[in-house]
C-alpha cells in the first residue's frame, strides 16, 4: 500500500458541499473510462465514482474517501496532494488507458464556477506537459500513439475499406493506410500490434463491423474514443496539413505532393486525429510533421494472441522487473529510454527482409565476440546519454531550459569517445551503419558545441547553477561586475565585524547568503556572548547550527544586491530564449542521433542478452527457402533465466515432405506448452536481429507467427472461453499461410469433448493440408494421434517425454517423437496434493469410463456408432428448438421429458455409455 496519504479534506460548509454536488450532477454524462479532477489550488479532489477508482489507484484502499452533503444525494470524494494528484493522472493515461479532465476555477474553490480546462487520453496528453511537473514523460516501452480508424465500403469490390492513421506527437510522425479487411478485421489486428497506439478514435456508430473493431482494441488494450462522424470531415485538413508537414527545399510547399494525401478513407481519420490533439492551436507543430504510409508487410505479422502466448512484453502496469518476465524485459539491457522505446518497436515489428536482419546480426555478431568493446559501449557510453528524443522535443516546443541545453551538449561531447571505441572494430557493417553516419553527426552538431561552450558558464555548472556566461552579453558582464562589488563589500564587512568580535573571518564567523535573509553573518552558539550589549548587531534567528544576524550595512548590500540580481535574472532569461531558439534548430540532427544512439543501445542489449545467458545464443541462419525450420537445443529465454530451473533443451524440426505439423502430446506439466512458446520466442528473436537460445537455427523468412495458446485475459475481454478460442482459432485459419508459424495449445477444451475433439481434429487437418504452413498442436485429446498414419509425410507425433517410477511421477521435460502413451494426468493432480479421496474416486469414474468406451470401441459395429452420433445430432437441434421456442416452464419440461424418452428408446452402445457417463 502507498505510504502517500492526502492532506486535507475539503473545508466546505454543508451549503456549499449541497451546492457543489448540484453542481457536479449537471456536468455532462461520462464513461466510468474518463476521472474528473478539481484543481482546488494546492490540492485535488475527485468524486464520486472517481473517488472510488483514484483510491484505489493511488492508496490501493478505500479508507481515504470521505463523504460530503446528506443523503439522498450524499456524494463520495476524495482529496489528493499535487504528488499524489500526478501519480494518479499518470497511472490513469499510461496504465489503465483512462481519460482525465481536470477543471479549475479562476473564483473561489469553494464557488461552482468550474471550467474544463485540460483534456488528456492515453492517446494524447500534450496539455498535460505544462500541468505535471517533470511533464508527462512517456513510458519505457511506448510512446504515445493516437489511432483514427474509419470504415467506408469499398467502390470497386464493394468490401469492407478501412482508413487508419496514427499520429505520434513525440516523433512527430504520422502515417496512414487503406486495406480491405475481413469480418474479423484481422489485417486491423495485425497493424495495431505493429503501432501500438494507446488509444483509437473511431466514429460513433454500431454497425457490426465497429463492434468486431472494438473486440480487435479490446484484444489489443487500445482505449477507444467514440467521436461525432463530422469529426471525420476532411474540410481543411489539406491545408492544416501544408503546415504541419515538413517539406524539402526543393519541394513545392503543397501537402498535396505527398501521395499519402490521396487515400481518402485514410485522410478522414487522419482528420479526426490532427483535431483531435488539437496539432494546430501548437504553433511548433508547425513544418515539423512527416507522413509516410503504414509498411504492414515489412515486418513479420503477430496478432495480440501471439502477442500474448509469447510474452513478448510485461503486462501493462506491471512493475516486478523480472528478466524472466518477458521478452522485452530479458532483452531490456539498454541504457537509454529512447532505447527502450527502440526495443518495444522491434519487438513489436520484427523484419522480414534478410538483408537487413543479417545487418542487425553482423552488429550483434561483433558485439557478442568482442566483449571489451560491449562492455565499454554499455557501462561507460550509453549510459551516460539522457533522453535525447524527449529533450530535443522539449528544444522544438521552446520549453527547454539550460539545464536541459546542457545535457544534449554532455551528450554530443561524448561523441568521439563513442566513435573512438567503434573504430575498433573493423568491420564494415559497423563502420557503414554505425561509426560513419555517427560521425558525420557529430559534424552538424560540432557549431551547438561550440554555441554551448561561448554560453554557458561551465564554472556554474560544476557547482550545480546553469547560468549564462556574463561575458557573453555586455548587460549581463555589467550586472555581474555590480553583483560581484556588492559581495567584495560584503565580504569586507564581515572581516569589519570579525575583528569588532574578536573572531576569525570564515572560521568563527561567517558570511552567508540565503534566500530568507539575503547576506547574514553566522557565529556558533558558543561564540553568542559576544553580541550581546552591542546593538549594531540584530539577531535574526539561533537555531542548532548557530546564530544568524546582520548589520545595517548588510541589510543596505542586500537590497543593492536583490535588485542587481533581479535585473541580471531578466537580462539572462531574454539569452536563455535565445539560446533556446537557437539550440532549437539543431533538433533534427538531435533526432537523428537520438535514433542512432538508441539503435546502438538496442544492438548493445541484443548482444549482452545472447552473451550473457546461462547457454550462449547462437547466431540464427535466415533463409528464403521455406522447406524446413530447424531449431537446435531450443531453450526458452525467459524461462531458462529463472532461479532454480535447470532447462532441458529440445530440438524443433519442421521439413517441408517429412513434418511440417507436430501432434504434440504427453502429461501435463510436460513441457508441451513450454516447447511451442521456446520455438515461437525464437523465431521472433531471430526475425529482430538477435542471437538465439539454440545451438543451431534455420528459420525460414516467415510473413507471420499464430499463437491460440492458454487461456489468457479471457475475463478481461469479457468473453467465454471457448468463444474466444473459437475466434482466435478463425483468426489463424484466416490469415495463416505457407510461411507462417502457427501455436496451437489445447484446442476444444472449453466445450464438450467430443465436440472439442472434432473441432481440434478438423482444424488441424485444415493447416496441415490446406494451408501447409509450420505447426506444432499440443492436445490431450488422444484422438489426434492417429492423423499422422492419415497423412504420412506431413503429420508427426512428438510427445513429451514422463514416467511414473514407483508409483511417482517423473517429467524429463524432454519432447521425442511419436505420441504419448500415457496420459498421467492423476498422477499430475497427485503432485498438486488434490485430496487423496477426490483421486481415490476419479480413478474409479476413469476406469468406469474407460471401460464404457472400449465397450463402443469393441462394439465392432460401426454402424451402430454413427448412428449413434445421428441420435445425439437430433438430441442437440431439439434441445435448441425448445431453448428458442420456450413460452412456459410447463410446455418446456413436457417436451424435455418428451425427449428423454425418445432418447432411452434407442438401445445404442454408444448413446447408453455417454448417459452412463
Ligand atoms: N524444457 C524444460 N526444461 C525445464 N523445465 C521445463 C521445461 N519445459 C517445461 N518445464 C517446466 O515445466 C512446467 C510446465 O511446463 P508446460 O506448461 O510447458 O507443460 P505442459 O505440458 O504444456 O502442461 P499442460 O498440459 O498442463 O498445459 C514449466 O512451467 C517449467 O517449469
Amino acid at each position: 500500500m502507498s505510504t502517500l496519504k492526502p492532506i486535507q479534506a475539503l473545508s466546505l460548509d454543508s451549503v456549499q458541499q449541497q451546492s457543489f454536488i448540484k453542481f457536479y450532477k449537471s456536468l455532462p454524462e461520462k464513461p466510468p473510462t474518463t476521472v474528473r479532477i478539481f484543481d482546488r489550488n494546492d490540492y485535488f479532489s475527485v468524486h464520486d465514482v472517481d473517488a472510488t477508482t483514484a483510491a484505489k489507484e493511488v492508496f490501493s484502499s478505500l479508507a481515504n474517501i470521505k463523504k460530503m452533503g446528506v443523503e439522498p444525494s450524499r456524494m463520495d470524494y476524495l482529496v489528493l496532494s499535487k504528488g499524489n494528484f500526478e501519480i494518479l493522472v499518470k497511472k490513469l493515461l499510461l496504465v489503465r488507458r483512462y481519460r482525465v479532465e481536470i477543471y479549475v476555477t479562476e473564483g473561489s474553490v469553494k464557488g461552482n464556477d468550474w471550467e474544463l480546462k485540460y483534456k488528456a487520453s492515453p492517446g494524447c496528453f500534450s496539455q498535460l506537459e505544462d500541468v505535471l511537473s517533470d511533464g508527462m514523460g512517456v513510458s519505457e516501452e511506448n510512446a504515445p500513439c493516437l489511432m483514427a480508424v474509419n470504415i467506408k465500403t469499398d467502390p470497386v469490390s464493394k468490401g469492407r475499406l478501412l482508413g487508419v492513421a496514427f499520429i505520434t506527437a513525440c516523433e512527430y510522425q504520422m502515417s496512414v493506410t487503406e486495406f480491405t479487411d475481413d469480418d474479423l478485421l484481422t489485417q486491423l489486428e495485425t497493424v495495431t500490434v505493429q503501432m501500438a497506439p494507446s488509444e483509437c478514435l473511431v466514429p460513433a456508430s454500431d454497425t457490426d463491423e465497429y463492434k468486431a473493431l472494438k473486440k480487435v482494441m479490446e484484444r489489443a488494450k487500445v482505449t477507444v474514443t467514440k467521436l461525432k462522424k463530422t469529426e471525420f470531415s476532411t474540410e481543411g485538413l489539406i491545408q492544416d496539413l501544408t503546415r504541419l508537414l515538413k517539406f524539402k527545399d526543393d519541394q513545392k510547399q503543397d501537402a498535396n505532393v505527398f501521395t499519402e494525401t490521396t487515400k481518402e478513407v485514410a485522410m478522414t481519420s487522419l482528420a479526426a486525429a490532427v483535431k483531435y490533439m488539437s496539432l494546430m492551436s501548437d504553433s511548433s507543430n508547425f513544418g515539423r510533421y512527416r507522413i509516410s504510409t503504414t509498411q504492414v508487410d515489412y515486418f513479420l505479422h503477430l496478432d495480440s494472441a501471439a502477442l500474448g502466448a509469447l510474452n513478448v512484453f510485461p503486462e501493462l502496469g506491471d512493475a516486478s522487473h523480472s528478466r524472466a518476465n518477458s521478452l522485452y524485459s530479458m532483452l531490456d539491457h539498454c541504457r537509454t529510454q529512447h532505447g527502450k522505446r527502440l526495443l518495444a518497436q522491434w519487438l513489436r515489428q520484427p523484419l522480414r527482409d534478410i538483408n537487413l536482419i543479417n545487418e542487425r546480426l553482423d552488429i550483434v555478431q561483433v558485439l557478442v565476440e568482442n566483449s571489451a568493446l560491449r562492455l565499454q559501449l554499455h557501462d561507460d557510453h550509453l549510459r551516460r546519454i539522457p533522453d535525447l528524443q524527449a529533450l530535443a522535443r522539449r528544444l522544438t516546443r521552446k520549453k527547454a531550459n539550460l539545464q536541459d541545453c546542457y545535457k544534449i551538449y554532455q551528450a554530443i561531447t561524448r561523441i568521439p569517445q563513442l566513435l573512438n571505441c567503434l573504430s575498433t572494430s573493423e568491420h564494415a557493417c559497423v563502420h557503414s551503419s554505425l561509426t560513419q553516419p555517427l560521425a558525420e553527426l557529430r559534424g552538424d552538431l560540432h557549431k551547438y558545441q561550440l554555441m554551448m561552450q561561448s554560453t554557458l558558464d561551465m564554472d556554474a555548472v560544476e557547482r550545480g547553477d546553469y547560468l549564462v556566461k556574463p561575458s557573453f552579453d555586455e548587460q549581463l558582464q555589467s550586472l555581474a561586475t555590480q553583483l560581484e562589488r556588492v559581495q567584495n563589500s560584503a565580504d569586507k564587512e564581515l572581516s569589519k565585524a570579525a575583528r569588532d568580535l574578536g573572531l576569525e573571518a570564515e572560521k568563527t564567523i561567517k558570511l552567508e547568503n540565503n534566500s530568507q535573509y539575503g547576506f547574514c553573518f553566522r557565529v556558533t552558539l558558543k561564540e553568542e556572548q559576544g553580541l550581546r550589549g552591542k546593538k549594531k548587531y540584530t539577531i535574526l534567528d539561533a537555531v542548532k547550527s548557530g546564530v544568524r544576524f546582520k548589520t545595517s550595512t548588510l541589510d543596505e548590500l542586500n537590497d543593492d544586491y536583490n535588485q542587481a540580481k533581479t535585473t541580471y535574472e531578466t537580462e539572462q532569461a531574454k539569452v536563455v530564449t535565445e539560446i533556446v531558439s537557437i539550440a532549437a534548430g539543431y533538433s533534427e540532427c538531435l533526432f537523428c542521433l537520438s535514433h542512432m544512439l538508441s539503435r546502438l543501445d538496442v544492438l548493445v542489449a541484443f548482444s549482452i542478452a545472447s552473451a550473457t545467458a546461462p547457454a550462449a545464443y547462437t547466431r540464427p541462419v535466415l533463409t528464403e527457402s521455406l522447406d524446413e525450420l530447424v531449431l537446435k537445443d531450443a531453450r526458452h529465454p525467459c524461462l531458462e533465466l529463472m532461479e532454480g530451473v535447470s532447462f532441458i533443451p529440445n530440438d524443433v524440426v519442421f521439413k517441408r515432405d517429412q513434418s511440417l505439423m507436430h501432434i504434440v502430446t504427453g502429461a501435463n506439466m510436460g513441457g508441451k506448452s513450454t516447447w511451442m512458446r521456446s520455438a515461437g520466442s525464437i523465431v521472433v528473436l531471430a526475425h529482430a536481429g538477435c542471437f538465439v537460445p539454440c545451438s543451431k537455427a534455420i528459420i525460414p523468412r516467415l510473413r507471420s507467427v499464430c499463437a491460440r495458446v492458454g487461456a489468457h485475459d479471457m475475463e478481461q475481454a469479457g468473453q467465454s472461453t471457448f468463444m474466444l478460442e473459437m475466434q482466435e482459432s478463425t483468426h489463424i485459419l484466416k490469415t495463416a499461410t505457407p510461411d507462417s508459424l502457427v501455436l496451437v495449445d489445447e484446442l476444444g477444451r472449453g466445450t464438450s469433448t467430443y465436440e472439442g475433439c472434432g473441432i481440434a481434429w478438423a482444424i488441424a487437418e485444415e493447416l496441415a493440408t490446406k494451408t501447409k504452413c509450420f505447426t506444432l498442436f499440443a492436445t490431450h485429446y488422444h484422438e489426434l494421434t492417429r492423423l499422422p498414419s492419415l497423412h504420412p509425410g506431413v503429420i508427426v507425433n512428438s510427445h513429451a517425454e514422463a514416467s511414473v517410477v514407483d508409483d511417482q511421477l517423473v517429467l524429463l521435460h524432454r519432447i521425442a517423437s511419436g505420441a504419448a502413451t500415457q496420459s498421467l494426468g492423476l498422477h499430475v493432480a497427485r503432485l498438486a496434493d488434490l485430496p487423496d479421496s477426490i483421486i481415490e474416486y476419479a480413478e474409479a469414474k476413469q476406469a468406469q469410463l474407460e471401460t464404457n468406451l472400449f465397450d463402443i470401441e469393441n462394439s465392432g459395429n460401426s454402424n451402430e456408432n454413427s448412428e449413434g452420433q445421428q441420435i445425439i445430432v437430433e438430441f442437440l437441434r431439439k434441445c435448441k428448438e425448445i431453448e428458442q421456442s420456450a413460452a412456459s416452464d410447463e410446455i418446456m419440461l413436457k417436451k424435455i421429458n418428451d425427449l428423454k424418452n425418445d432418447l432411452f428408446q434407442h438401445n445404442n452402445q454408444y448413446v447408453k455409455s455417454l448417459i452412463v457417463a
